[in-house]
């Protein structure tokens, strides 16, 4: 049963600061009118009327009446947009069974589908473009006490705007603003209020705020891949249809017209592209990619201890220090790694910059006395005398003859009882094809896979890694999968029984 809307008339507060009551009334009248809708529904069908929790017409009509009122009040505290935000149900696709009897779209649905995906990314990207994203209000948390005291509750305000004052807002006509917004509301990635005026944040818009590190991968990924993806025909008929090798002259190069430059050349060249690829790198490290949990750190923090190296961790090509800080945050401390013995090696501009943020942000002091210091792996070797030589998503970014040549640098600092880690996704071994159901797992490691090959990279099965490795004059001491399952993990490398300079001249 339904509260009836004369008692909830009764609780509708006065105040403008009472927003999160006033929408509690309203969520309550929406569950009324629902309900009405619904009785309707069972009247015209069956003439079933009076089952419990019917709704009658009066109560209806009452019920919009106060509705009106908690709008009125709502509207007059900027809270009236929250509720005004619509549920959006997400289309089902239509579904077939397949000859082995497991659930799937028909092939047309699939192809379509596979569209529909993409013109998600388009509008998406020329949202970001346009700065809707940053346009739309953010919605801002609220804690309301109770009256009784016995607690507070948290609750939101939506944000929203309407489709006109976005449209002067962002300069876009509101009819075109109206026709691209669909391919976001539809899939729930906005909302749009019922009245359809106006539009909303969804958890997952706000990581495209452009102030959120995923709003940057979007953009790094959309040039790498879209962009690329319709040059790549032609990329492939000049260069032959085999796997780019070489550090320049890949798929990303040749489409922005600069083919002898390597791929962080050209990122290094434009400031604002180097900032917004420094900020999507900081994403790389999560839950799904992990950094620190899946290495035993126990020789390290045992070599740490007895303070006998200068340099105990080396992060080759570690970027602003990310992982370092990691590992220091997990585990540093009196009796663990000291920040003093910690490198990280990267091309000149970005340790520059890395030693600079170290410096200036770092208030806890983390990061003080980490080294900061230039190379460039692909013709120099990473200082001498460390224990552990760490290589985070570097080899992904290369051929297999380019990851050797790296490797083999590293490898000629490298003393017998040093490791070089690379943590990297270690592809698993593609399971047999499946008639039914895609893999969703399968899926996001060939993408993983795909992604890298516009910039000449790829993503290694633990065959593969054997096999750069072996080639740069070194073997698979360990290898450590990340406890919670994903397909990230460390692969320990040592010098190779056969290993001597000359090999790795
Ligand atoms: C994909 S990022 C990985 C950054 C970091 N290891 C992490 O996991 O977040 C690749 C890094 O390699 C660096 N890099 C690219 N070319 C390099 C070179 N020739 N020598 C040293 N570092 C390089 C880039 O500047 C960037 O920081």
């Amino acid at each position: 049963m339904y509260a009836k809307p004369s008692a909830i008339r009764s609780s509708v507060p006065k105040g403008n600061n009472s927003a999160a009551s006033a929408i509690k009334s309203l969520k309550a009248i929406h569950q009324i009118t629902g309900q009405y809708l619904v009785d309707k529904k069972n009247v015209q069908a069956a003439d079933q009327r009076n089952t419990s929790g019917d709704v009658s017409d009066r109560d209806m009509e009452e019920a919009f009446s106060v509705l009106t009122e908690v709008k009125q009040l709502l509207a007059s505290s900027a809270g009236y947009r929250m509720m005004a935000a619509a549920v959006v149900v997400p289309p089902k696709p239509i579904v077939e069974k397949s000859s082995d009897g497991a659930a799937r779209p028909p092939p047309q649905e699939v192809i379509m589908g596979l569209f529909a995906q993409m013109s998600v990314v388009s509008a998406i990207n020329l949202f970001k473009h346009w700065g809707i994203f940053d346009a739309i209000p953010i919605p801002i948390p609220i804690t309301v006490t109770n009256n009784n005291g016995s607690g507070s509750e948290e609750s939101e305000l939506n944000g929203g705007i309407s489709f006109a004052d976005l449209a002067e807002k962002v300069n876009v006509e509101q009819s075109l603003l109206i026709r691209i917004s669909k391919m976001l509301t539809s899939t729930a990635i906005l909302g749009r209020s019922q009245d359809g005026l106006c539009l909303y944040h969804t958890p997952t818009s706000l990581f495209l705020v452009s102030t959120h590190p995923m709003s940057a991968m979007f953009s790094l990924l959309h040039t790498n891949i879209v962009s690329v993806s319709a040059s790549l025909p032609s990329y492939f008929d000049t260069y032959g249809r085999r796997e780019p090798v070489g550090v320049n002259h890949v798929p990303l190069t040749v489409h922005e017209k600069k083919p002898e430059l390597k791929y962080f050349d050209l990122v290094c060249q434009d400031p604002k592209r180097m900032a917004e690829f420094m900020k999507a790198m900081s994403i790389t490290h999560s839950s799904r990619v992990p950094t620190v949990g899946i290495y035993d750190m126990t020789l390290v923090l045992s070599e740490a201890r007895a303070g006998g190296r200068e340099t105990v961790w080396v992060d080759v090509g570690g970027g602003g220090g990310h992982s370092v800080k990691l590992f220091l945050r997990e585990y540093g401390g009196h009796d663990g790694l000291k920040a003093h013995q910690c490198v990280v090696h990267d091309l000149d501009d970005v340790v520059q910059e890395g030693a600079r943020r170290a410096g200036v942000q770092e208030e806890d002091d983390e990061m003080k006395g980490v080294r900061f210091l230039p190379l460039d792996f692909h013709c120099q070797s990473p200082v001498k005398g460390a224990l552990i030589y760490y290589l985070r998503h570097i080899m992904r970014d290369y051929s297999d003859p380019v990851c050797s040549n790296i490797l083999r640098n590293v490898a000629r600092s490298l003393s017998p009882e040093a490791r070089i880690l690379i943590s990297e996704q270690i592809t698993p071994e593609e399971g047999p094809p499946t008639t039914s159901q895609p893999s969703s797992q399968q899926m996001y490691a060939a993408f993983k896979d795909f992604s890298m090959l516009s910039i000449g990279g790829k993503e290694r099965s633990l065959d593969q890694w054997r096999s750069v490795a072996a080639e740069a004059g070194l073997e698979i001491s360990r290898v450590y999968m990340d406890p919670k399952g994903t397909a990230h993990g460390v692969v320990e490398l040592k010098l190779a029984d056969t290993w001597s300079e000359e090999v790795s001249a």
